[in-house]
């Protein structure tokens, strides 16, 4: 396995995500700093080596040291791992850029389109970061449950970026026999499927909160790949990668699995709860929530058919019942499978 030169990790955001790749690194003895919005997280991992708030019960090595304050976690940092939610990326990424005086990988870990601008995290982080930063730009995406990883168990991702020695940097810097990193250059299309697929996963977690099959739900994720394609394609991207780990792959793992919070969501949407009340008592983000939104409006401005987006939309938002979005999505007009008949 190829080794990285890369020493020092600064990781942006101490949620389930970031903390656990923080783990991840820290236990490869490399010396990583995690910035924290709550001063209970740098506590909480001080005093007891837990991130009791976003990743209890996951014990922290030494090499990992957290911090509210963001220029002490960047500070002479060989590269930056972002896991901040979407909402929130574009103001703490303008408190970064100043930051960093130097070009160094980053990495977006995040999974979202930004609600107000439909920019995907790669505009928000051109716009937002310095201009020298440009280049080093990379997205991590793929199906990876925070608790898993966190637990050492076999996960399979990939990294896209433009510049491709620092794709393979940022590979050997992630890679374990329990972690493997795929190397790619679709930085929209793995962004894509890393965001679409949380809206995919609401509309799962309706259709078995609903009771409505094994069939049902494998026609959901299936024609909510083929939505994702086609978007996937108007905005640029390669459809290869939909099939890939940042498509398919995070599709069948949220769209199944209990962990998913996306999905949970949608399960308790189909048992008849309200949005507002399923969101109050949850701590953690269900990035599908607002990416429903943005996959709408680009939908919209790329003029590409995405009805189960829409369906999405209009129970979150539209106060449609669940099932009524099924039975609308189900009496369509008859379609060609791969094109219109
Ligand atoms: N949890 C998971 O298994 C995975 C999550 N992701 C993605 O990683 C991103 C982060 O999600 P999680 O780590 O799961 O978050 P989380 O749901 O565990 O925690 C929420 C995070 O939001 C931060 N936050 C809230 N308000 C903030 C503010 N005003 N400023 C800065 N930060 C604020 C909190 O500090 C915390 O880090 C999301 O885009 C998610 O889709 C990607 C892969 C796996
Ligand atoms: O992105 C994820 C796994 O790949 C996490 O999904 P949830 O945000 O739905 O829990």
């Amino acid at each position: 396995m190829t080794r990285s030169a890369i020493q020092r990790v600064a990781v942006v955001g101490a949620g389930a995500w970031g903390t656990a790749l923080a783990r991840h690194l820290a236990e490869k003895q490399i010396t990583v700093s995690l910035w924290a919005h709550e001063p209970e997280v740098v506590h909480s991992i001080a005093q007891r080596r837990e991130n009791a708030l976003y990743l209890p019960g996951v014990r922290l090595p030494v090499t990992l040291t957290a911090t509210n304050v963001l220029s002490e976690a960047l500070i002479g940092t060989d590269c930056v791992l972002f896991a901040v939610p979407s909402h929130v990326a574009r103001p703490v990424l303008g408190r970064v850029g100043p930051l960093l005086p130097e070009a160094v990988p980053f990495v977006s870990a995040t999974k979202g389109i930004e609600e107000t601008t439909l920019d995907l995290m790669t505009q928000v982080m051109q716009e937002a970061l310095p201009a020298h930063m440009r280049n080093s730009l990379m997205v991590l995406s793929g199906p990876s449950f925070a608790s898993e990883v966190s637990q050492g168990k076999p996960t399979a991702l990939c990294l896209a970026g433009q510049d491709s020695d620092r794709v393979k940097s940022m590979q050997a810097l992630f890679m374990t026999p329990s972690f493997r990193v795929y190397a790619d250059n679709d930085v929209i299309g793995v962004q894509l499927g890393g965001a679409l697929k949380n809206v995919m996963a609401l509309a799962a977690g309706v259709v078995d909160g609903l009771e409505l099959g094994h069939n049902a739900r494998a026609a959901l994720i299936t024609r909510g790949l083929a939505e994702m394609i086609r978007l996937g394609v108007a905005m640029g991207a390669d459809p290869r990668t939909f099939y890939g780990l940042s498509g398919v792959g995070d599709l069948i793992l949220t769209c199944t699995g209990a962990l998913s919070r996306n999905h949970s969501v949608g399960v308790r949407l189909g048992q008849g709860e309200r949005l507002d009340e399923i969101l109050a008592s949850m701590q953690a983000v269900a990035e599908g929530v607002r990416t429903a939104k943005a996959a709408l409006g680009l939908a919209q401005r790329c003029g590409v058919d995405m009805p189960i987006v829409q369906e999405v939309n209009a129970v979150l938002f539209a106060g449609k019942s669940c099932r009524q979005a099924v039975g609308d999505l189900m009496e369509r007009e008859a379609k060609g499978e791969k094109a219109p008949l």
